[in-house]
């Protein structure tokens, strides 16, 4: 099989889940570089990858170079990458709302740019990663990212514009998803369940409802349905749900994450 180089710029957490996840695919041969050297270093030594010295360095030996830093980092790092870069290399970029044109047009004219939202879930090998493509990205270029995600967990490709609520979904997503297993969590200990008891029920019922969701051909309301008896459990938590208007702030959540990624463009 052909072997991809990657170089990440920033190893930061983000970088650390993805790299922990494409580390077990032999396929790949990773760097990282970090402007913070105990940063770099706790990465490099925890998943034995090479740790570069410099944003020189590691563009060099790099075939595919991910920018990991933070949305405002992004100006600064490709002012000082540019004059390293080769049009045949492929510039992933995984920073919120930060469009691939701001990318492609602060580097080199012809670069093959591809924007990607990963999700930290991609420690585990259950990432959600969103890809898409920049004006100067090739079809193979796509299929090279997506080789490279899926090895991390799905990957869907979606039109760029679809960034924010992808962003807003499955790259915050996780944040959300945790704060209701604590919440959930929380009851189980209020009703008497150790700390320990109450995450693993809590955290294990989130597991198994998505892959429910996920391989099952049922939409969440017929599951829904399934575990509801009339007059049961459920229902007097449901009732609770509603009464709380839990959906309409999850979707306020949502929005209002969408909304700030927007915002991170300006
Ligand atoms: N944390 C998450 O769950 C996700 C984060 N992202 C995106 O990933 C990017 C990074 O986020 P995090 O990993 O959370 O941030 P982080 O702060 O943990 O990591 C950023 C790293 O970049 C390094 N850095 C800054 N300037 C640098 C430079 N000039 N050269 C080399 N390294 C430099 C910092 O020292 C730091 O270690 C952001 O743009 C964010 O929008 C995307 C999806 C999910
Ligand atoms: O909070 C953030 O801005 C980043 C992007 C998605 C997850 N973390």
């Amino acid at each position: 099989m052909h072997t991809i180089t990657i170089g990440f710029i920033g190893t930061g957490r983000i970088a650390k889940a993805l790299i922990a996840g494409l580390v077990r695919d032999n396929n790949n041969e990773i760097s990282g570089y970090d402007k913070d050297p105990a940063v770099a270093d706790a990465v490099c030594k925890e998943f034995g990858i090479t740790r570069k010295n410099s944003m020189s360095e590691l563009v060099q030996s790099a075939n595919c170079i991910v920018l990991a830093v933070k949305p405002y980092q992004i100006e600064t790092v490709l002012e000082e990458l540019r004059r390293e870069l080769r049009p045949d290399q492929l510039l992933i970029s995984v920073a919120a709302g930060i469009t691939s044109e701001f990318i492609r047009t602060r580097s080199l004219e012809e670069m093959h740019v591809i924007r990607v939202m990963p999700n930290t879930p991609a420690f585990v090998g259950e990432g959600m990663t969103v890809v898409s493509r920049g004006k100067c990205a090739t079809d193979a270029d796509l299929a090279q990212a997506e080789k490279i995600f899926s090895a991390i967990g799905k990957v869907a490709v979606l039109d760029e514009i679809h960034m924010d609520a992808a962003t807003a979904v499955s790259g915050s997503g996780p944040a959300y998803m945790f704060h209701i297993i604590d919440a959930l969590a929380e009851g189980g200990k209020q009703c008497g369940l150790s700390d320990d008891e109450a995450v693993t029920l809590s955290a294990q019922t989130m597991l198994g409802a998505a892959k429910l969701v996920l391989e099952s051909q049922k939409k969440p309301a017929a599951l829904i349905k399934d575990v509801t008896t009339p007059g049961g459990t459920t229902e007097a938590g449901l009732h609770q749900m509603e009464a709380h208007n839990v959906r309409q702030a999850m979707i306020d959540t949502v929005t209002a994450a969408a909304q700030r990624s927007v915002e991170l463009k300006q």
